[in-house]
């Protein structure tokens, strides 16, 4: 074993960037810092992580002691090392993220803990490099729904098309031609349509669906043809 004890030794932290949506508009969570440096603003879940904990350990545990989310699946994002990213202490940190139905959680996110979901596109700005994670998360995000139907996960059982085009638009953070993605959608013959409508909207009402699950796992590449702009993948 090689002596590392002229080696300086610094802190590691982890960071959650938690992505929610509730049925209309893509949120993050976020908490105000309660201490220096830059108390009161706001920032990530974040934390450092203990000497008997695996990184996933201490990912789900700050994010439970902050926020009291439990059982959320975290995935590890990238780890952010520059140097004076940190004020106080040369401290590395290593972010997760994830994308949850803000309704299923409701309940565990309560009063208790103080923390708010905002709008994606009027997140207020946020400590040290948290900012650069957040649009780090998002590309993942962008890339990762390009490849997977992972967006129809954050759905409830029956959904309306403009539900459905309203996460694309978020998660894009791009207007989309409604009639291009209807056409687009009913050609992956992926969807089954109810009888059922819902008017919280409008009096007209929009038709609910829900996705055919067996042909979901097997043609899931027919939703490739939903990115509306592929150059947003990696802007
Ligand atoms: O919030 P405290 O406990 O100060 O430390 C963890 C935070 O310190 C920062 O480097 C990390 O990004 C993380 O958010």
């Amino acid at each position: 074993m090689t002596n590392n004890t002229t080696e300086t030794k610094m802190l590691l932290a982890v960071d959650c960037i938690i992505f929610g949506f509730d049925g209309e508009n893509l949120k993050i969570l976020l908490i105000k810092r309660g201490f220096e440096p830059e108390k009161d603003k706001w920032s990530l879940m974040g934390g450092f992580i203990k000497a008997n904990e695996s990184l996933d350990e201490a990912a789900n545990k700050i994010l439970l002691q902050l926020t009291g989310l439990n059982g959320v699946y975290l995935e590890q994002l990238y780890a952010f090392g520059d140097p004076a990213r940190d004020p106080d202490e040369r401290i590395v940190s290593v972010a997760y993220f994830a994308l949850i139905d803000i309704h299923k959680y409701e309940t565990q996110l309560s009063d208790r803990y103080h923390a708010e979901w905002f709008l994606v596109n009027e997140m207020p700005g946020l400590v040290f490099d948290h900012g650069q994670m957040v649009e780090i998360a998002k590309q993942k995000i962008r890339y990762k729904a390009a490849l997977h139907p992972l967006l129809f996960e954050l759905l409830p059982r029956k959904f309306t098309i403009p539900q459905l085009q309203s996460l694309y638009e978020g998660v894009y953070n791009t207007k989309i031609d409604n009639r291009n993605f209807i056409r687009k959608l009913t050609s992956t013959g992926l969807l089954i349509k109810l009888e059922e409508k819902d008017k919280s909207n409008s009096k007209k009402g929009a038709f609910y669906f829900k996705l055919d699950k067996k042909k979901y796992k097997a043609k899931f590449q027919a939703f490739l043809n939903f990115i509306p702009n592929p150059e947003n993948l990696i802007s």
